[in-house]
């Protein structure tokens, strides 16, 4: 039997399967999907097993070493999905398989000394190996160094041998349980008499009192107070058994989730869940796009939708944006299908991933609430995936394999042959353009669940307020209206837009400002560590007290901070409770969850923080949104300007009146005429949709076209212009006459952790050979000795030009 695998080595070179044999005892037991240790060259690597055949054309092909896992990790689908993830991104396809995977099943090796001839070993270093005949190398860099040298050398002559092993980063947890042994024996313990008798007649009668059954060791020693070694000499005893046992780490464990019965739909829901219902009944592949503004009940949608595959017996996936991967949005699917429902996302400890992911493996769930990755849950019998505020833009991955979640699940809907519903209150131009071509279903819902009209916005231009001589960060509408809400004791969002607009050091005598040295952008400032950091590569600094450039001291610190406004509203509002939500408040586990509780349980009057508390959040009290520096982001470098603008103004308003009171936003910025601005303070999508279709054509962007990106990078400037010019003229050969042909030019970030960036943008329509031309143009350079280090990525369907 002969297995095709694809190694661990990310290199153009190795990017297809090679052929093994699968040794005779292994046969029944190789499949493809499992992951296994094979030979190559001088290592030994980590692969996956492909497709299995009988024969080889391949002469002298070597033998599997080791099969990692007992049944397959990758389904049949996630196999072919592989394949075409890799092939539309322009990755290799072992990357591909392995951004399919929880971190913890990545290759990490370690290195063993085994023993070949153990009568050539002197006993100072046969001691060293353990009963099975191994040493790590590690433990012999740790504390047997001196050894290294002989080891080495008793390696070459055939002595020892190295093995690779995998390291498994997610050490599965083993819980200690212990249950009563023999009845008897343990009554008659109880009538002995003996102080240190006292404790294990404490754990004797604990768990006579319960029904008979094994209780976590731990529990017992804490209900007890027991000491470990008392419990393990009744075990001596025979009294009762400790036994070791894998459980799953669950992160949601102890929680109190209220079970939820289903709501009566009302009669926009019962349209828009029509077409949802049809295509699950009818087992027809449909993408919905449910276009629904806030509050409008898109969430009771997703979960009667989820409700009629689990009565087919099939499963589900809901992605939502990592940042509203909030407590209240999972026990809200926790709360309808309590523990069928796992969840993925990057909170949760590596360990914590790896039990999440195998429950899907073993079939323990049928529903899975996650973000990004969670779309390629080994499901196999995939009744529905939900993506929740599909416009978001961290449903594309930046990294290799660069996908979209989205298509990934339009892929995997087509496979299935079942829906792929996709909801919003602002939609992705990319997709309601499709939804207006007919290439997905439409489904809206224009009004709100209970019946308050969507909330009145009021735009203040704070260049009046300058005028009238207001210099503090809030309008006076603003401060009447917060002051008015404490009154009625309703409570209030306030939203910082930070993205944008970075807290910088300026020189206010020169106009000095901090950069990195390292990258072609400014350092951010941290008040609460008193330094500079660069986002693009971590470089820190201390926070200069004169500047660098002119010695002045007038260097201050600029830009508005939610640290800052929190200061300012304690001056101007000192009655008010703030909650203040940003990077530095929930940097503990668990704190995001604590503060958002504490708020819906009416412990501040004001919830203010920046991106990550825009969506999802529904708390009846809040009946103020005030929007900071609304403009900020429209500066951007980035054709999606306009658009996420847009998005994010009408995600925060939508948190405002979601319930029986009506809601009111405020919204300051310097710039806002713009229509992005505009048409969010109607909650007129259609009309912000139309004008921005309008200024995309006339720039020639997508949705209209594709933008293929070819980024390249290395230490001198002279090399990617070199080559950037190259690839260019390379292409422009070969372009058809509809497709435009840009740069090459710097990067919008002319320089990361110093290299130096430059691109090659091409706008096109059609152009099949695209991917091919840029697989060559990267083999190309590849290949090219004269250029070392030169790094290339390849895109051809850019989401940003960042
Ligand atoms: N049929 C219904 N009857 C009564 N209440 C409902 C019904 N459907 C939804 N709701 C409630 O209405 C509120 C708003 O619904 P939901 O949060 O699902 O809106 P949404 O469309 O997801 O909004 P957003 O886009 O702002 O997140 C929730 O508190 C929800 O429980
Ligand atoms: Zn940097």
């Amino acid at each position: 039997m002969i297995a095709a695998v694809v190694v661990d080595v990310p290199s153009g070179s190795v990017n297809k399967t090679f052929d093994y044999k699968v040794p005779p005892g292994l046969e029944n037991w190789a499949e493809p999907g499992m992951r296994v240790i094979v030979p190559f060259g001088p290592r030994k690597l980590q692969g996956f097993i492909l497709a299995v055949k009988q024969s080889s054309s391949v002469k002298g092909i070597k033998n599997i070493t080791e099969i990692l896992d007992p049944l397959p990790v990758l389904t049949p689908e996630l196999i072919d999905l592989g394949q075409w993830l890799a092939e539309n991104t322009l990755s290799f396809y072992i990357t591909a398989y392995q951004a399919m995977l929880p971190a913890a099943m990545k290759a990490t090796y370690e290195k063993f000394f085994t023993v070949l001839r153990p009568e050539m070993l002197s006993s100072e270093v046969s001691v060293l190996f353990s009963a099975s005949g191994e040493l790590s190398l590690n433990e012999v860099t740790k504390n047997h160094v001196h050894l290294l040298k002989k080891l080495q050398e008793l390696t070459k002559t055939g002595v020892l041998d190295v093995v690779y092993k995998v390291k498994d980063k997610a050490n599965k947890k083993k819980v200690k349980f212990v249950s009563l042994g023999n009845k008897t024996e343990a009554e008659e313990l109880l009538n002995q008499n003996g102080k240190r008798a006292e404790k294990q007649k404490a754990v004797i009668s604990e768990l006579l009192s319960r029904p008979p059954g094994e209780y976590s060791l731990q529990e017992i020693l804490h209900e007890t107070g027991a000491s470990l070694s008392s419990v393990q000499s009744l075990c001596k005893k025979g009294a009762v058994y400790i036994e070791e046992k894998e459980v799953y780490r669950d992160p949601y464990q102890g929680r109190n989730i209220k079970q939820t019965e289903p709501l009566p739909l009302t009669e926009n829901q019962q349209n828009a869940i029509t077409p949802v219902l049809d295509s699950i009944e009818n087992n027809e592949h449909q993408t919905i796009l449910v276009h629904g503004v806030t509050g409008s009940g898109k969430t009771e949608i997703y979960l009667q939708s989820i409700q009629s595959v689990l009565d087919k017996g099939k499963e589900a996936i809901v992605l939502v944006p990592e940042i509203s991967l909030t407590p209240q949005m999972v026990n809200r699917f926790k709360g309808r299908f309590g523990s069928s429902v796992a969840v993925l996302h990057s909170a949760l400890s590596i360990g914590e991933k790896y039990d999440e992911w195998r429950k899907i493996l073993r079939k323990e769930v049928s529903v899975v609430v996650g973000a990004r990755s969670a779309v390629f849950a080994p499901f196999e019998n995939l009744g529905i995936v939900i993506i929740d505020e599909e416009h978001e833009s961290s449903y594309k991955q930046e990294d290799h394999p660069r996908y979209h979640a989205r298509d990934v699940a339009i892929w995997r809907g087509k496979y299935h042959s079942c829906p792929i519903v996709l909801g919003s209150a602002t939609p992705a131009l990319e997709t309601y353009a499709r939804a207006q071509k007919g290439r997905y279903q439409l489904a809206e819902l224009s009004s709100r669940v209970h019946s308050n009209p969507m909330p009145e916005v009021t735009i203040v231009d704070m260049r009046d307020e300058l005028k009238k001589g207001n210099r503090s960060m809030f309008s006076n509408e603003l401060m009447e209206k917060l002051k008015a809400g404490i009154e009625k004791g309703e409570q209030s969002v306030l939203f910082l837009n930070r993205r944008g607009y970075a807290s910088f050091i300026l020189c206010r005598d020169c106009g000095y400002v901090a950069q990195c040295p390292h990258c072609d952008i400014s350092l951010t400032y941290h008040k609460r560590y008193g330094e500079l950091k660069c986002h693009y590569c971590g470089y820190k600094e201390i926070t200069p007290s004169a500047c660098p450039s002119c010695s002045s001291e007038h260097i201050r610190f600029f830009g508005t901070g939610t640290q800052k406004v929190e200061e300012e509203l304690a001056k101007v509002l000192p009655e008010a409770r703030v909650i203040r939500m940003d990077v530095d408040t929930t940097s503990k586990k668990g704190s995001h969850e604590k503060l958002l509780t504490s708020f819906g349980e009416g412990e501040a009057d004001i919830l203010l923080g920046t991106q990550m508390i825009a969506k999802g959040l529904d708390f009846p009290k809040v009946t103020l949104v005030g929007v900071l520096a609304a403009d900020t982001m429209l500066h951007l470098p980035d054709f999606r300007a306009s658009e996420k603008t847009f998005q994010l103004l009408t995600q925060v308003s939508g948190r405002a009146g979601r319930h029986e009171l009506e809601g009111k936003v405020i919204v300051q910025g310097y710039d806002v005429e713009h229509y992005s601005i505009q048409l969010a303070s109607q909650h007129d999508y259609l009309s912000f949709y139309n004008h921005e279709m309008k200024t995309r054509k006339l720039h020639q962007y997508p949705p209209f076209y594709y933008l293929g990106l070819l980024t390249f990078s290395h230490l001198e400037l002279m090399q990617v212009v070199e080559a950037s010019e190259k690839a260019a003229s390379f292409l422009s050969k070969r372009l058809s006459p509809d497709s435009l042909l840009l740069g090459p030019v710097t990067s919008p970030i002319a320089r990361v952790k110093d290299r130096y960036r430059y691109q090659v943008m091409i706008k096109y329509k059609n152009e099949p050979e695209l991917r091919n031309w840029f697989e060559e143009i990267i083999a190309h350079f590849q290949k090219d000795k004269s250029i070392k280090d030169l790094q290339i990525t390849g895109e051809l369907n850019a989401q940003t030009l960042m």
